[in-house]
């Protein structure tokens, strides 16, 4: 007999793309060293990170339809007195913009539906980057332009294609004391990782160069309204 593979009705149903419902928040125990999946993990300063793998399934044609269709944009950058490329491709769907696909619309109302009433309002705005091999990147930051920089919020973050690792790490450090090391958390095609509390303003977050990146990621951040 030989193996050859034979796609079946399971598999079909397995391709069709799915939101995987998101399990009401639980505590991990242990601290920040131990960011359980599926868990919300309470970080330091009031920040917190919940990790969902696996949150989209089978959308395996989504990242090269997205690479496709979106107008992506090359951004430059003055840093110091030189202007240089942004390392990543980017593109920003404001509110009431038409977004690029259908689950990308259901990714927005899915995760404001589950996360809405905590919140206190809905997610509002689209933002994606593209990150072509292992030398685009993002270097650390918080999204803390706006509202961000004084009050807690959400930023929800579906990570498609490739893998990569994002880390988070807090901001403060005390006087003389070494940097705590990051926390890590692997990002593969479908997860959904979202940060909470005052996370964008009291913690930083990357996504590293790497030389050990299989292939382009798309990242698809939602956020509230006047976050960025
Ligand atoms: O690509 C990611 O997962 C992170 C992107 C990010 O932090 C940002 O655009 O603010
Ligand atoms: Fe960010």
């Amino acid at each position: 007999m030989t193996a050859a593979f034979q796609p079946t009705l399971f598999d079909s149903a397995v391709d069709r793309p799915c939101f995987r419902a998101l399990p009401a928040a639980t505590r991990a125990h242990g601290g920040p060293a131990d960011p359980g999946a599926g868990a919300r993990t309470p970080l330091a300063d009031g920040a917190w990170v919940e990790l969902h793998p696996n949150w989209l399934r089978g959308a395996d044609e989504l990242p090269d339809r997205l690479t496709r269709t979106v107008d992506w944009r090359a951004e430059r950058r003055t840093m110091y007195d030189r202007v240089v490329n942004v390392p990543r491709l980017v593109r920003f769907y404001g509110e009431d913009e038409p977004l690029p696909h259908p689950l990308i619309a259901q990714g927005l109302s899915l995760l404001s539906a589950r996360f809405g009433a905590e919140l206190g309002e809905p997610f509002r705005t689209v933002g994606m980057c593209r990150y072509r091999d292992g030398s685009d990147s993002v270097a650390w930051h918080g999204d803390d332009i706006g509202r961000g920089r004084t009050e807690d919020t959400m930023v929800a973050i579906l990570s498609l294609g490739a893998a990569r690792t994002l880390l988070l790490r807090p901001r403060r450090r005390p006087e003389g004391a070494a940097r705590s090391a990051s926390l890590r958390f692997p990002l593969g095609h479908g997860d959904l990782i979202v940060m909470g509390g005052s996370c964008q303003r009291t913690w930083e977050h990357c996504i590293p160069k790497s030389t050990r990146v299989s292939g382009p990621r798309i990242s698809v951040q939602f956020r509230p309204r006047g976050v960025r």
